[in-house]
């Protein structure tokens, strides 16, 4: 997602606090964000990004994202229908405020999984989430879930191979998340996602 900005003023009164995922692509972030809500099917509610790209086998148009035209994201950028949107690996991504408002409605907790510029717009933004970063135990790891999960040419797989090294340096930049997993072993990744969650369920 490209440059990062913030397009809005919009203030945000959620109940609780939001949770973003972030992290290299092929980390393992909608694997553990499915755990969660077959685990708690009625606490959490996704905040379902726009974006350009094509939908992979089994997504859902309103469900995993929306799948929009270039010209219509460029129209709802222009009207300021986004909180922060970006570009990656040739595609545009974005988080509108009805999404977030949507699921603020429902009285759920607020799920979003967006890249590094997303995470850096939205601490410009009135919504005051949780940063939580999921990171891959190592580049060949990431390389081979990438491979493995099928979904992506080689070419995809490069760009995101080289997004990936400045997600993973993203990490740490201290102040930034407020709990790293290295998703090596996915249940115990999942328990420590929990845990944190439980732990900060009262804000
Ligand atoms: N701990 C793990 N061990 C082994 N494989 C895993 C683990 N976590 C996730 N995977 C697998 O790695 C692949 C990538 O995971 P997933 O699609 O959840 O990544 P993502 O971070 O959501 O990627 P994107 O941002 O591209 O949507 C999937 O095939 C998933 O099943």
């Amino acid at each position: 997602m490209p440059t990062g900005q913030t397009t809005t003023s919009f203030s945000f009164k959620m109940t609780k606090r939001p949770i973003v995922l972030s992290g290299p692509s092929g980390a393992g972030k909608s694997t553990l964000i499915k755990k969660l809500f077959v685990d708690f099917p009625n606490r959490f509610g996704f905040s379902v990004s726009h974006t350009t790209r094509g939908p992979r086998p089994g997504e859902t148009h309103g469900k995993d994202y929306f799948f929009i035209s270039r010209e219509k994201f460029e129209e709802d950028v222009n009207s300021g229908k986004f909180i922060e949107h970006a570009e990656f690996s040739g595609n545009h991504y974005g988080t509108s405020i009805d999404a977030v408002l949507e699921v603020s409605k429902s009285g759920k907790q607020c799920i979003l999984d967006i890249d590094m510029q997303g995470v850096l717009s939205l601490k410009r933004s009135s919504l005051n989430p949780f940063y939580v970063s999921i990171q891959p135990p190592s580049i060949e790891i990431l390389e081979n879930r990438l491979k493995g999960r099928g979904t992506e040419t080689d070419e995809s797989i490069k760009k995101r191979l080289i997004a990936a090294r400045k997600e993973i340096e993203f990490s740490k930049t201290a102040g930034v998340f407020d709990l790293i997993i290295i998703n090596d072993d996915l249940e115990r990744s999942y328990q420590k996602l929990k845990k944190f969650i439980e732990e900060n369920s009262s804000v």
